[in-house]
Parts: structure tokens; sequence; C-alpha cells
């Protein structure tokens, strides 16, 4: 019953608080030696034998309504344990603090005269002030504030005051909300006639709705084949029997054209957003549980809508990396959702047009059901995909961005009046400081990681903690202090200053985490994009995916190579991802689309699959090789990160871990097999030196107990944290 402690307390529930304490509602109870009153939820209600145990008493109820339901707690146990998470943690992940805080409601005294009391109003001895008060409050139609019924009736509180004293007045403690927000006023759209794919798409998933235990669905659609007008026809269907659907998207694809898509279908729709103040966050939640809300569209969190009647779960994008959360719980929202949608029996809905491998490997075995669609609306070809070895490049000694074939591209697309996405997936301006003379790189004193220069303020940053500093003119190494130091490699805002200089009569514009920090930026700069006021649109992976802009004939992708090295099984899986993404923003109208993709390694399986669209390619050869190796999706992961001031304690730490699970797995049998520790691919970070260490097995079960163990028997010296990231997709 509590948030700390793993397991959950039993307590009594004193007789005048029992009927206010059920499942799902928050209590105060005593806990420990010492009997601090602390906040806990109540997971449970029940009679049992207690024995000879000595119980204590809840002290207090704190809620009037319920927070979660039964499907509810029975998830966030569910993602306690396999998380490795407390209960109560994952309750206050699943609760937003604006609920739980009663943002935007205030507390009132309602007063009205007790029926007894009114039948004998003209018996009762009163000053005249007091019979005033207690027949103006007798004929109202309904109960007063005391504030109101003293205006009213041109008094102090001094008379209503006596007036409860004597019981003749009953005062109740309500809680109402002051917060109202309008719903989105957007023009209605019919429903389109569905290609002969959505068709069977949606008959598919129709039948998954009838099913008594509905099997997710994997609704492998390319860019461009209208995955969402399938998803509007299958909500359509679920909001007719009077039930509610989930819509989970990046936080990313939050754009008003998301919520437009959505808003001119449907009556009743609450988009939940991070820029959301929390009155209005709980002004949402309320309107969800009260079972108003027809569709809840929003990004990972969305999950936990508290929506009375769930009827479906949709999760578009399905391969995104921010459907995984990076604190406690980490959880995955595509994890959660299955497990939801199986406690709710209803169907779950996973789009994309490049499904993660663990997505496609369950759908290959049968735990899935598989829909694709291969073909575009209009049955419009996709985009040629053209790579640009840029090793050529090198030999002439060229350094810019941008190749000559992009180029002459770029300058024809601009003559024909298209429009043109280029990606570049790092910001900043040099990603690279060094001294010729001594080699000195620039680095940030707290990661130990190349600073990357920011020309718009003339600063070098670092990506990771933000550290910033002035740019230096001279080596900063005291010994060499040679003053031609060399700002190489190629961000946003260079790639923006190189298309500006090249293109001058254009208007560009760069999107990036830099440039649309403001709320409403991302929305203003898209709009710009949309009305063609803005031609050529450069920025990182933020641009990459769900766009639909007709008049876009040409995408570049700067440099395809920027993830394809980092030390992670995924990284061949996120570039394939990234170039189809982004490839398939062009093409989308009857202008056709090219795509150029300038990379170093344009033999490489995943740059090769990716050119051609070719999504089956990319998984015949990416799954034997993670077969072989013991990797995703075949074996589960757990990543054990541990994080401290100096080095060798943290080091140290993390070879008693890996001795403790092989100590483990000697004696338990069954097979772990480790991979570190070693230095985090970033070893410092924040002033901290991280170490991590991989587990792989195919006894999921067995890793889970491993972590415990090591929990239980470890002590973990007070400077060191760790943490262990259950199927991990940050491996940084
Ligand atoms: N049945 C239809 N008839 C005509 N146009 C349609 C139909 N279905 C979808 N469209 C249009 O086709 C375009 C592409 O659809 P949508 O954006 O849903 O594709 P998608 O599969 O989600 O692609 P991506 O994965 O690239 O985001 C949209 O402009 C949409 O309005
Ligand atoms: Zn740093």
């Amino acid at each position: 019953m509590s948030t700390g402690p793993e397991q959950a307390f039993d307590y009594l529930i004193p007789d005048e608080l029992s009927g206010e304490i059920l499942p799902g509602r928050r209590v105060y109870v005593p806990l420990g030696r010492s009997n601090r009153r602390v906040m806990a939820y109540c997971v449970a209600v029940e009679r049992k034998e207690y024995g000879r145990r000595k119980l204590k008493h809840v002290l207090a109820s704190l809620d009037q309504q319920t927070l979660v339901s039964s499907h509810m707690l029975a998830m966030t146990q569910w993602m306690a344990e396999y998380y490795l998470a407390s209960w109560g943690q994952v309750l206050e992940a699943v609760i937003p603090a604006a609920v739980r805080g009663n943002a935007g409601t205030r507390e009132v005294t309602l007063l009205s005269v007790p029926p007894q009391v009114a039948m004998q109003l003209s018996t009762l001895k009163l000053t005249e002030k007091q019979q005033t008060v207690l027949t103006t409050l007798a004929a109202a139609s309904k109960p007063m504030t005391p504030g109101d019924l003293a205006d009213k009736c041109r008094v102090t509180q001094a008379p209503i005051s006596t007036l409860r004293k004597k019981k003749l007045i009953a005062a109740e403690v309500r809680r109402v909300s002051h917060a109202h927000f309008d719903d989105l006023d957007i023009e209605r759209e019919s429903a389109k006639s569905l290609s002969e794919d959505q068709a069977a798409a949606l008959r598919t998933i129709l039948a998954q709705v009838k099913a008594p235990q509905p099997k997710p669905i994997l609704l492998h659609g390319v860019t461009g084949s209208g995955k969402t007008e399938v998803y509007i026809q299958a909500i359509q269907n679920v909001i007719d029997q009077g039930k509610q659907a989930i819509v989970l998207v990046p936080e990313i694809s939050l754009t008003p054209q998301t919520k437009q898509r959505f808003a001119s279908r449907f009556d009743r729709i609450a988009v939940l957003h991070s820029h959301m103040s929390d009155v209005e966050r709980h002004w949402q939640w309320k309107r969800i549980a009260s079972g108003i809300v027809n569709v809840v569209v929003g990004a990972r969190s969305a999950v936990f809508a508290p929506t009375p009647h769930l009827g479906m779960i949709i999760l578009d994008e399905e391969h995104d990396t921010s459907f995984k959360q990076d604190s406690v719980p980490r959880y995955h929202a595509r994890e959660v959702a299955a497990k939801r949608a199986e406690l709710e029996q209803v169907p779950l809905i996973l789009g994309t047009a490049t499904p993660s491998l663990e997505t496609f490997y369950r759908a290959k075995q049968g735990q899935y059901e598989l829909i694709s669609m291969p073909r575009r609306i209009g049955n419009r070809p996709l985009p040629a995909v053209r790579t640009v070895d840029m090793r050529y490049d090198k030999t002439t000694g060229y350094r810019g961005a941008i190749s000559r074939q992009l180029y002459q591209s770029i300058q024809r697309t601009l003559q024909q009046e298209g429009q043109i996405i280029l990606l570049l997936n790092r910001r900043g301006h040099s990603t690279h400081i060094q001294c010729p003379a001594c080699g000195h790189i620039v680095k940030c004193p707290h990661c130990e990681l190349p600073l990357t220069h920011h020309i718009t303020d003339g600063s070098t940053v670092c990506h990771y903690c933000d550290f910033r500093s002035v740019a230096p003119r001279v080596c900063p190494d005291a010994k060499c202090g040679y003053s031609g130091i060399r700002f190489s490699g190629i961000g946003t805002q260079k790639l923006e200053q190189e298309v500006k200089a090249k293109f001058s009569s254009y208007p560009i514009i760069r999107m990036d985490s830099d440039t649309m920090k403001k709320p409403g930026s991302h929305e203003a700069a898209l709009e710009k994009f949309r009305n063609q006021e803005v031609r050529i649109l450069v920025g990182t992976q933020m641009i990459a995916k769900g766009l639909d802009f007709p008049n876009v004939t040409l995408v570049g992708v700067i440099n395809a190579d920027t993830a394809l090295h980092f030390p992670d099984v995924r990284a061949g899986e996120r570039t394939f991802q990234l170039i189809t993404q982004v490839a398939g923003r062009t093409g989308r109208g009857d202008l056709g689309g090219e795509v150029l993709v300038q990379t170093l390694s344009p033999d490489h399986p995943a740059i090769e699959a990716a050119t051609r669209h070719d999504y089956a390619l990319f998984a015949e050869r990416e799954l034997p090789f993670r077969r072989d190796f013991q990797m995703t999706p075949f074996a589960h992961m757990v990543r054990i990160i541990a994080r401290g001031p100096t080095q060798p304690s943290v080091e140290l730490f993390m070879q008693q871990v890996s001795e403790e699970i092989t100590r483990f797995i000697a004696e338990k049998g069954g097979d772990i097999s480790q991979q570190g520790p070693a230095p985090a691919p970033i070893e410092k970070l924040r002033g901290n030196y991280r170490y991590h260490l991989l587990l792989h097995s195919f006894d999921r079960h067995l890793m889970r107990a491993a972590v415990l163990h090591c929990r239980q028997k470890i002590t973990v010296p007070d400077e060191v944290l760790w943490i262990a990231d259950i199927d991990p997709i940050d491996m940084m």
C-alpha cells in the first residue's frame, strides 16, 4: 500500500473510514517504527484472516474519487514487476502530478438547511439576522457558500457561524473545478473511400475488434499508404459501440496536422501534449475519466489515459524510440499498451513503415497479426533514391555539406517550384574543434566529449550536459596556444549557412532543438513550410517522420552515416528507419519525388535496403545476425548502468555486479551472457564516470532474478548510483 517500499502492506480500515477507502485511492498510513505518516495507494480491500499479526490502522483517506481503475492497478503491478520498479513509483508515473495535486480545483464549503430544521423554522428562537439567514438558505434552490449567503442577507459571517455551531445549518466541503477549455474548433471532413489495401486492413482490424481475446496487429504500410485513414475508420467503429480509443504518437508528431486529422473527424477528442498547464492536464484527465471523450491523442504517457470503456489502442510510428521512457520507471509505451490491451481485451494496432525488429519478429511468429499495405495511395510510386558516394568528393578536397549532384537537384527543384527537405541529424555548427598543431580536441570538462561550436552565440556547447563556454580562438592547451585552431564537422547551423550562400534568393528554415525551443515554434515553422512561404526545410530527425506535404519533390540526406557506427546493436536498424522515413516525405503528391542520400558507406546493407525501400531485405539480412549473436529480438536484454564521481569505485562496483551474476547463474543454472562491464560509450557525463554491463538471455525471468539478487547481495557505495534498464533502447 505504500509508494516507497517494494511490496504492498496490510492495514486495518477503521469503521468510520469504511466505504471511503477503495482500491485506486490514496490514504495516509503510519509507516515504520516511528510510525511516520506517509501517503500511500490502496491497491486492494479485502476481508481476510490476519492471525496474530499486529496490523496498524489507516489514518485517513485522501481522495474522494478513484484515481486508477482495477485494470490500471493490474497494469501498474505488472509494470512494477517487469521494469523492476516499486509499485508506488509506477503509480506516481501513471497518475499525473497535476491530478494528484488537484490542479485547477479548490475546496468550497456549501451550506444547506437540514430537512428536519426546515420543517420547524417558525418555532425556533433566533435573532433577526439569524432568522433572515436561515429562511434565505432554506428557500434557496441549491446549497450556498458562506460568502454568497452573507452577501445575499447583507450580514457578516457571525450569524452564519452561530447557526452552524447550533447545527441548524449543515456544511459540506466539496472540490470544484474552476477550469474550462474549449474544444478545438476545426472544420469537419468526411470519410475517404478506402483503397483496396486500406479496406482489407480495416476488415482485419474489425475482425479483431470482435474477437473475444483480440491479438495485437502490426499494420506495416509503406510511407504514404494511408495508415491514418485506416486508424480513423477503425476508431469510428469503436466509438459507434460507445467505447473510446487511445492514439499514441511520438511527441514530435503532435503537430497541428495530426490534431487536425483527428479533430476533423471526431467529436470530443482530447489532445495531450507536454506544453499543457497543470490545470489543463487535470481538466482533460477528468474529462477522459468521465467517459465523455471519444478519442485521446497523445505521446507516450497517454497510454495511461483513464478511459472507462477502452475499445482500442493505436500506436503510430511504433518503431519510434521516444516511446521508451528514460527515467524510472523505464517503460516502453508499446509494451505497456500491449499489456493494457490484453487486460482490457481490446485490439492494439501498431502502425509503421519501418517496424522495429521486435514487433516484426512477433508478427512473423504469429503472436501478432500482420497487415501489409505495400502500395501508396493512388498507386503513386515510392520516390527513386540515389546514393551519392561522398568518398569521391574527399579526393577533390571538397569540404562542403552539399555534393555536386545534390546541388544540381536542389537547383532543378527550385526552378520547378518544388519544395525541399534536407536532413542532417546533428545540430550546431562545427561538431569538432581541434588544434592542427598539437592535436588537442576541445572537450567538455564534465563529460570528456567533444564540444560543438554554435555560431549563433559564438559558444561551444556540450550536447550531453549543455555545458557552454566561449569558442576558443587559439588552442586552449597552455603549452601550445597555436592560433590556427580548426573547426570542422558539419551540423545543421553550418548546413543552413551553406544553403543560404548557395541559394540566396530562396527562403529557408531550420528545425532542430536549438531553433524549436519555444512552445509553438514547431507548429509555426511547419505552417510556413506548408503554405510554401519557405522552400527549403533543413533539420534533424525531427523533420523525418509523419509530415505529409505533397509539394516536397526532393529530399536530401546530408550524411546518412551519423548513427551507423554507434556501438549499438540497433545502429543499422536506426539508420534504415531514418533514411526510409525521410525518403518517404517526398513523392506524396502528383509531382513525384526524388531522394539523394550522401554517404561514405553506400554498400552498407542498411543504407542499401533503405535506398530500395525494401524492409524485407533489411530484415532478412539483419535477423540472422541478431540470432547468431543472441540479441534482441531473439534474446532479451538488460543494461546495467552505474555512475559515480570517481572512476575506480564505479568500476569496482560493476565488477562485483558481474561476478555476482556469474555466481548466481552457477548456482541456479541457466544461461545469461554478459557483455562488459566496460566504460559506457559516454564514459563521463556531468562529472560522473559511467560503466555499463549488457546482459542477454532467452530467459527474461532469470535475468530479472539475477538483478534482484544483486540488489540484495551487494552493498552499494554511497557515491555510486546504479539502475537496470529492461529492454534498453539507449546504449550510450
Ligand atoms: N482512401 C484515400 N483516398 C485518398 N487519399 C487518401 C486516402 N487515404 C489517405 N489519403 C491521403 O494520402 C496521404 C498519405 O496518408 P497518410 O499520411 O495517412 O500516410 P501514412 O501511411 O501515415 O504515411 P507515413 O508513414 O509516411 O506517415 C494523406 O494526404 C491522406 O490524406
Ligand atoms: Zn558535458
